[in-house]
């Protein structure tokens, strides 16, 4: 078939890059020439396993990028990658969307022959059938229904695994306006649907919408309830992780997402929860549960530095800072919650000295004021500090060696393995 995907980002470029490994003819349409030209040259714009060889291999054959939405005329569907954002106020902002949505539509105003549009992009329900479709029509002069077809197909990859996600999913959630719809998008999964794991999940539109925003909110909530019982476990002397392994035992709950600690962050819980909260509001519900689900996922960095207070004064001392990424294998730092660990460090009068294998570099463009310092290895992070502090989960912190430090005090937000024993002070955070 041939494809094209609008917008480049995580989701466009990772999907892109797969749709052409399944065989399919794809192009990218992004406003940002310089991401344009990164895949036209055959390397990846963002880093993700399995990534790069696949654009390496497709480039300049089944995969190209360009700026020029006419691009899409040459295509059967498009898939809308926008992105959606939250406003100030923590609802849904569209800008994007809307405005992706007017270039395409006057681009397939050139085109006669029947197109599928696929909003992949997380909206809320309503979104697909009362704001892209009528932008769609006003500008393209075509009607829905009528050789312009409409459908939502929510994604649920994750960062640091979004190729093997994309193309060995659980499920694939097709939310269309006709049978023809469905039925393209199912003949371009073709080779994901026939694996045996992948369930197919065909609903109407709002359904899909909704579906990826309680998925979201599902696990943020998991781990916000998970931390909530770290947080209670560490008042009885118990360990949280000994107690949700034996829960997890039980199917209907399920061993993934048990983690304690630092909580959740990234570029999708944060927005996707906060959105479903304002969109709940404003249809006149008013969603406690998804309320308390943010601030204990809040309250979870201030608990952390608290603790480290509770043994090193804070105000002067050198405070190593291990992890700065949302999570391991990413070098995504939108809303870490190891941002906000750093800015409670700095109001105690700390600083902090921060490590990542790869975040570091973002930190430094996203935040040029920010004053810490930053090392090139965890050894380099903790020589001389009075304190450590465990943000994210990256493997090579299993077994540190914690020599070189002024104090051995180490506070860990997502329970690396350490000798505790080998320590002045080993505090985890929810265990
Ligand atoms: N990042 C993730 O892991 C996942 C994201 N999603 C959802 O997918 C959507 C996209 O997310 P990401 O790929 O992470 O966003 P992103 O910000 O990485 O990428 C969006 C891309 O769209 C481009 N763009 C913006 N306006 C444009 C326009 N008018 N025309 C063409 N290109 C334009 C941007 O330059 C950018 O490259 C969001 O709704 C997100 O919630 C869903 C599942 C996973
Ligand atoms: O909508 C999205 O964009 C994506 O959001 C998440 O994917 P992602 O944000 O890449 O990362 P996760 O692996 O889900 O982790 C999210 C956060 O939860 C934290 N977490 C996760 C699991 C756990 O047990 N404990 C825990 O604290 C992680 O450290 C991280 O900060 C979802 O898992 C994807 O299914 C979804 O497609």
């Amino acid at each position: 078939m041939h494809v094209s995907i609008v917008g480049s980002g995580y989701v466009g470029t990772t999907i892109a890059a797969c749709l052409a490994d399944l065989g399919h003819e794809v192009v990218n349409v992004e406003i940002d020439p310089e991401i344009v030209d990164t895949v036209n040259a055959g390397e990846a714009p963002i880093h993700e396993p399995g990534l790069p060889e696949r654009i390496a291999d497709h480039a300049g054959g089944r995969l190209r990028a360009t700026t020029d939405y006419d691009a899409v005329c040459d295509t059967d569907l498009t898939f809308l990658c926008l992105p959606t954002p939250s406003a100030e106020d923590g609802s849904l902002e569209l800008d994007a969307m809307r405005a992706g949505t007017q270039s395409l539509g006057e681009a397939l105003a050139e085109r006669d022959d029947d197109h599928l549009v696929v909003v992949k992009s997380t909206v809320l329900p309503g979104t697909t059938e009362e704001v892209v479709g009528p932008i769609l029509e006003s500008a393209s002069g075509r009607a829905v229904g009528e050789g312009l077809e409409l459908a939502m197909n929510p994604e649920f990859l994750r960062m640091g695994t979004a190729v093997s996600d994309f193309l060995e999913p659980d499920k694939v959630v097709i939310g269309a306006t006709s049978d023809e719809a469905a039925g393209t998008l199912r003949d371009l999964y073709g080779p994901i649907l026939e694996r045996e794991e992948t369930a197919l999940v065909e609903t109407d539109v709002r359904e899909a919408e909704l579906i990826k925003y309680a998925n979201n909110a599902f696990l943020a909530a998991k781990v916000s309830l998970v931390n909530e019982l770290g947080n209670v476990a560490r008042e009885y002397g118990a360990d949280a992780y000994e107690v949700l392994e034996a829960v997890g035992l039980d199917d209907r709950i399920s061993e993934q997402f048990m983690r304690s600690g630092l909580g959740w962050g990234g570029s999708c819980f944060p927005k996707d929860v906060d959105a479903l909260r304002a969109g709940a509001r404003k249809q006149g519900y008013d969603p406690e549960l998804l309320d308390a689900v943010v601030s204990v996922n809040d309250d979870q960095p201030r608990r952390l530095v608290d603790l480290l207070a509770d043994h090193v004064a804070l105000e002067g001392a050198r405070v190593a800072v291990l992890g700065l990424s949302f999570k391991p294998g990413t070098d995504d730092i939108r809303k870490s919650r190891a941002l906000d660990v750093i800015d409670h460090l700095l109001d105690g009068g700390a600083t902090p000295v921060a490590y990542d294998p790869v975040a570091i570099d973002n930190v430094r463009e996203t935040y040029p004021d920010l004053e810490i310092e930053y090392a090139d290895s965890a050894k380099d992070a903790l020589a001389d500090a009075d304190g450590a502090v465990v943000a994210t989960g990256w493997s090579e912190f299993d077994d540190l060696s914690f020599e070189g430090m002024a104090r051995q005090v180490v506070v860990d937000g997502r329970r690396i393995d350490v000798d505790p024993d080998a320590l002045e002070v080993y505090e985890g955070l929810t265990w």
